[in-house]
């Protein structure tokens, strides 16, 4: 298993949870799509992977372990981020930025680093040449700093990606075309991908999908049965905000202070009960599950 959490509990420091409690599997070479909206946990849930929460927050409970307990386990796992623009050097070069994790994880020479990296920049659609590797990220376009973030995680040769929202910045054509560069990388490297988004449209590339609400896990299965059955009223309204149609409630994620307790989307949810109120169990596996006390179809048939 390239990755195993259980019963995950990120917390601020006045004791409000922010995740949690959370398992989750990854096996090696496996696409798994984390969905949730803005405010769900999934970049916490990303720092947590990496061991970077920020100042305030702390893991109350659970573990995380990437590759077993392997000391190379930094270098096998790679990050992603969601803001190029924040995750470059203003003032460092292309080329310097490709030798950062080599030299720190291989202790690589630069110019041994740079020509192993050229077939990976050429296939990043990344121009090699002096004068492109010379440039500082105010020089490239969006979709080049994405892609430099790219080679920056693939420097190396990681088994498992973690992409946070990498396409927010993108066009939409740029976010289709950045999908089938990391789905053809995927395919042919074996690589393991967490691709963490708020958007299903873009998650339904992967083969199985863990959705997020106010910090809890409420859905998790293969990609196609979430898509044609979603279960949890959340998962069925975020299929239907992927298709653009018109929501029947409305309102927003509250802050992790203002969650009820329960089932944070039970202010939302179409058919909830008295029994939401309740923290629930999560059924079923962890790769394929549901925290939920009245699931879409019993509704359907009460
Ligand atoms: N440093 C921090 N201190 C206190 N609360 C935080 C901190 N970082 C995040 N949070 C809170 O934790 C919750 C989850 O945040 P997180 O950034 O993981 O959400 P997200 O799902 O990634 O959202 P987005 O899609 O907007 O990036 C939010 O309510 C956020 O306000």
């Amino acid at each position: 298993m390239s990755l195993e959490i259980r019963n995950l509990v990120l917390e601020r420091h006045d004791g409000v949870r922010l995740l949690g409690p959370l398992d989750l599997d990854l096996a090696s070479g496996e696409r798994l799509g984390l969905v949730g909206e803005s405010g769900s946990g999934k970049t916490l849930l990303a720092r947590a992977l990496f061991g970077v929460l920020p100042p305030g927050v702390r893991q109350a409970d659970g573990t995380v372990r990437a590759f077993g307990s392997s000391p190379s386990r930094e270098r096998r796992l790679a990050w992603v981020p969601q803001d190029p623009g924040q995750a470059l050097h203003p003032l460092l070069t292309v080329a310097q930025h490709l030798a950062l994790l080599p030299q720190a994880h291989r202790r690589e020479p630069a110019g041994v680093a740079l020509p192993r990296l050229a077939p990976l920049l050429d296939r990043l659609l990344l121009p090699g040449d002096r004068a492109f590797l010379r440039r500082r990220p105010h020089q490239l376009s969006g979709g080049q700093r994405q892609r430099l973030c790219l080679a920056m995680a693939l420097s190396c040769d990681p088994e498992l990606l973690v992409l946070d929202e990498p396409t927010t910045a993108l066009d939409p054509l740029a976010q289709a075309a950045f999908l089938d560069l990391v789905l053809g990388l995927q395919r042919e490297r074996g690589l393991g991908v967490l691709w963490i988004t708020h958007d299903l449209g873009l998650a339904a590339a992967c083969e199985r999908l863990l959705v997020l609400y106010g910090g809890q896990a409420v859905e998790a299965g293969p990609t196609a049965r979430l898509l044609s059955e979603p279960r949890h009223p959340y998962t069925a309204r975020l299929l239907a905000a992927a298709r653009q149609e018109p929501a029947a409630e409305a309102g927003f994620l509250p802050g992790p202070e203002d969650r009820p307790p329960g089932c944070p989307f039970r202010p939302r949810c179409p058919a909830p009960t008295a029994r939401c109120a309740v923290p629930r169990p999560w059924r079923g596996s962890p790769a394929d599950g549901l925290r939920c006390e009245r699931p879409l179809e019993a509704a359907a048939r009460a």
